[in-house]
């Protein structure tokens, strides 16, 4: 089944300064969303208003046009990959499978070096490790949406072209918004991609266009 995530009417300030003030954004099942901008340019609190974060009160969230209010957001419905690590460090890695319910044997198909952390706590794996195990297991969730923030950061390139394969072959299932500054694989793997810019969103077609918008110098 196709679902639709929209969001516009996002009014968001800090003090005097102006942080988002004209987006329209949409994604839907089976197609990667890719959100890129400039350091600073609201690309996190757009995510974290969206999964529910009560950053400001002006905003339309709606799943096949049904408006989520408040601030709690169904797991089946959206999961949320945040910057930092989310997963308890007391626990170990086949733990955290099991109370996911994510088959970690397919984990290690696509990441043969994690059979030796199987039994490893998260507060003694490295920050790129966590990262991976972190991502895999919002991506897999059985969730209409995910959304990624920054999911390539502390990922060597190697494990970051598995990740790419997996974003692909994950969309089937749902609708996936992703924002990373690697903007190159973002615009590989997404199906359509917006900019932040002076608070307000528009389509990008182009790494050109992200020149012309001061996000990347190619001359
Ligand atoms: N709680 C807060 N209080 C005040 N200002 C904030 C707060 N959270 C974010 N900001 C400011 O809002 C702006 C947007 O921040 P945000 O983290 O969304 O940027 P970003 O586009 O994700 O940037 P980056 O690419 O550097 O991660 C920044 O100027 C930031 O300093």
């Amino acid at each position: 089944m196709s679902h639709i995530l929209e969001v516009d009417g996002v009014m968001l300030s800090f003090g005097i300064n102006r942080i988002l003030q004209n987006v329209y954004l949409k994604c839907t099942t089976g197609n990667v969303t890719g959100l890129l901008g400039r350091n600073g340019c609201g690309k996190s609190c757009l995510m974290k208003i969206i999964i529910g974060d009560p950053l400001t009160e002006e905003k339309s969230i709606r799943i096949n046009g049904k408006s989520l209010l408040g601030s709690s957001r169904l797991p089946e419905d959206l999961r949320y990959l945040p910057q930092h690590n989310f997963v308890p460090d007391s626990l170990s890695l086949e733990r955290i499978f099991d109370d996911f319910e994510i088959d970690i044997e397919a984990f290690i198909e696509s990441f043969p070096e994690f059979e030796q952390y199987r039994g490893i706590k998260m507060a003694h794996l490295s920050g790129g490790v966590k990262r991976i195990l972190e991502l895999y297991l919002v991506l897999k969730s059985k969730s209409k949406f995910v959304i990624l923030d920054e999911p390539f950061s502390h990922i060597m390139p190697v494990h970051v072209d598995t990740i790419k394969n997996l974003i692909l072959e994950e969309k089937s299932n749902k609708g996936i918004l992703v924002s990373d500054h690697l903007y190159e694989h973002i615009m590989q793997i997404s199906d359509e991609v917006y900019m932040i810019k002076n608070g307000r969103t528009f389509p990008i077609k182009s790494v050109e266009e992200l020149h012309e918008n001061g996000y990347v110098r190619l001359w």
